[in-house]
Formats: structure tokens, C-alpha cells, sequence
């Protein structure tokens, strides 16, 4: 058994939305690599910041069970956040269907997720130990799926500005090219944790010391230790750090060399295309890598999924790697 999902890229490719249908209600979720709750704008979320969303109404679901008592609150690396209470449902992703799935109901959301209308909430597809159910800790959708899947992995392919795929329980070869490269994940902090062995700028030689990364399908950017970034932009001349943009930005007619992250013996490049991510509407354009804020460990964020195939292999507690 298994499922497959169209991912549709929002505007600037900010996120990516799924179609998840949960107690015979459809809603369109942001799939989320880096957390590990599925929560919900629902009739529970105050009128007010419910806007224009679609929302999940437990009352009209048959399979709907309250988990009495149980809370839930949760703040994203970029200060985000939601909280709100709990239950059980039958949840569907792309024809796979889990039973008894922990569904979060939204009693408040955060300014960034209130005005994101095309956001109806998340699923997360992290680590169950990054859950934040109180008292008794849930586990994610994938978990939860893992025993019907032929293959306890799935698979992310992620497009610039055209729907890609998110496929649970098996590998479509055609949608990568030449083999998979692995390498082992440190889930011990919930994360989709690896080691990033050096980079490269441009066609330059790759160095640099080796650290660490999660994959992260719900940030947008390619969020770098600061020496990376500096070193990177080192290669634009008319790059700056704008405060006003929040950011590395340059002109836009600037050529964008392609970063390279070496991950064992895999050379993960990253077209400057996608290094070119986005126009601030004053003829300079605002970069796909930035700094990671100096907490330890890199963030891929799409930005890098875009680049490569990706294999989330729970069961071998590995991820792959392809170029498309
Ligand atoms: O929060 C982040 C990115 C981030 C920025 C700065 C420091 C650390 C991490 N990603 N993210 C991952 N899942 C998310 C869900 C909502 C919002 C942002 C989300």
C-alpha cells in the first residue's frame, strides 16, 4: 500500500500545499519535514483568524474522537507558531489512509499563518520525539503509515514554480536520475539530521569543514552557517546584506553561481537559478541562500529539495539523494 500527492507551490515557491483529507474533509496542508504535528484551522480557531481558510469541522466527521484534555503548542525556528486541543481521526494522504490519526485543532495561530489563506495547516513529517501533544506525545502521519508501506520511506520532489510529489511507501525511479546516494540521519533531536561534508561556489574547488543539516521541506530557503554565505557572496559583486530586504540581495541581472554541497560521495548541486529565488521590485533579487540565524546546523530548506530527488527512509533511518 501506498500514496502519492500532488505538492503545489505557492507564490515565489514559499511552500508547498497538499490536498489531505481527514474525516472526509479535504484541506490543503503544508507538508513539513521539519516538525511533527498535523494541526488544523478548524472550528475551533477564532472567527477572527479563521479569514478565509478552509476549515475542519470535527462535528461533521463520524470517525472524530476527542482526546480529552489533551493540548498541543508549537513555534517554528522563524517565530511562528500555533496551539490549540487534540483528537483522533481517519486521515488520507494521496490514497494511503491511517486510522486513529492525531489531529491538532488550531485554538490560535500566529499572525504568519493567519494571513497565509492557502495554508490550512501542517503535516508534519519529522521525528515523533519532536511532537509537542501534552500529556501523552503522538506520533506523526508517516509513522503511524509505516507498518502498511511496502517500503517504510517516502519520497519528496519538489519543483520551482510547477507541482511536484510528494510518494509514500515506494520509489519511483522515474522521477530521478542514475542511483540513489545515502547517507545515515541522527534523528536523536527529531530532526532529518546528516553531515554536509564541504562546498563548493561556482565551479571553484570544494572545502570547507564538515557539518550539519536537516532536510526541511516546510522553510522556503537554503539557510547556511555565516562563513558559507559570506564565502558565497564573495562571488556577486553587487551582493549586500540588506536589513530592509531581511536578507543577502543583488542585482538581478547578475550571474548566480550554483553551490555544491558535498554529501559523502555525492555532489549535491544547486543551480544558481534557484539561487536567483525571488525580485524585491527595485531591479535587485533576493538570494535562495541565507544565514541560518548561527544555531548549529544548516537548514535545507527548499530551496536545496528542489535540486534533488530525496528518499525519508524511516525504516534504515537513512535519507538518498538523486539529481532530477
Ligand atoms: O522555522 C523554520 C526555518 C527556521 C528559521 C530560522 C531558524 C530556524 C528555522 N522552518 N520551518 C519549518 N517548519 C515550519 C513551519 C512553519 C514555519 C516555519 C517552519
Amino acid at each position: 500500500v501506498g500514496g502519492d500527492v500532488t505538492a503545489t507551490p505557492e507564490s515565489d515557491d514559499n511552500e508547498y500545499l497538499c490536498p489531505v483529507t481527514i474525516g472526509g474533509q479535504t484541506l490543503n496542508l503544508d507538508f513539513d519535514s521539519g516538525s511533527s504535528d498535523l494541526w488544523v484551522f478548524s472550528t475551533s480557531t477564532p472567527s477572527s483568524e479563521q479569514q478565509s481558510h478552509t476549515i475542519y469541522n470535527p462535528a461533521k466527521s463520524s470517525t472524530f474522537k476527542e482526546l480529552n484534555g489533551f493540548t498541543w503548542q508549537i513555534s517554528y525556528g522563524d517565530g511562528s507558531g500555533a496551539s490549540g486541543t487534540v483528537g483522533t481521526d481517519t486521515v488520507t494522504v494521496g490514497g494511503l489512509t491511517v486510522k486513529n490519526q492525531a489531529v491538532e485543532l488550531a485554538t490560535a495561530v500566529s499572525s504568519e499563518f493567519v494571513t497565509d489563506s492557502a495554508n490550512n495547516g501542517l503535516l508534519g513529517l519529522a521525528w515523533s520525539n519532536l511532537n509537542t501533544v501534552e500529556p501523552t506525545q503522538q506520533q506523526t502521519f508517516f509513522a503511524n503509515a509505516g507498518p502498511q508501506l511496502q517500503q517504510n520511506v517516502f519520497t519528496a520532489d519538489l519543483r520551482h514554480d510547477q507541482p511536484g510529489s510528494y510518494d509514500f511507501g515506494f520509489i519511483d525511479t522515474s522521477k530521478f536520475q542514475g542511483n540513489l546516494n545515502y547517507v545515515p540521519v541522527d534523528n536523536s533531536q527529531g530532526f532529518w539530521q546528516f553531515t554536509v561534508d564541504g562546498y563548493a561556489v561556482g565551479d571553484g574547488a570544494t572545502g570547507g569543514n564538515s557539518f550539519s543539516a536537516i532536510a526541511d521541506t516546510g522553510t522556503t530557503l537554503l539557510l547556511l552557517d555565516d562563513n558559507i554565505v559570506s564565502d558565497y557572496y564573495s562571488q556577486i559583486s553587487s551582493a549586500q546584506n540588506s536589513n530592509s530586504a531581511g536578507g543577502f540581495v543583488f542585482d538581478c541581472t547578475e550571474d548566480v553561481p550554483d553551490l555544491t554541497l558535498q554529501i559523502g560521495d555525492y555532489a549535491a548541486v544547486v543551480p544558481g537559478s534557484l539561487l536567483n529565488f525571488s525580485q524585491n521590485g527595485d531591479g535587485t533579487c533576493f538570494g535562495g541562500i541565507q544565514s541560518d540565524g548561527g544555531q548549529g546546523f544548516a537548514i535545507l530548506g527548499d530551496v536545496f529539495l528542489k535540486a534533488q530527488f530525496t528518499v525519508f527512509d524511516q525504516g534504515n533511518v537513512q535519507l538518498g539523494f538523486a539529481p532530477k
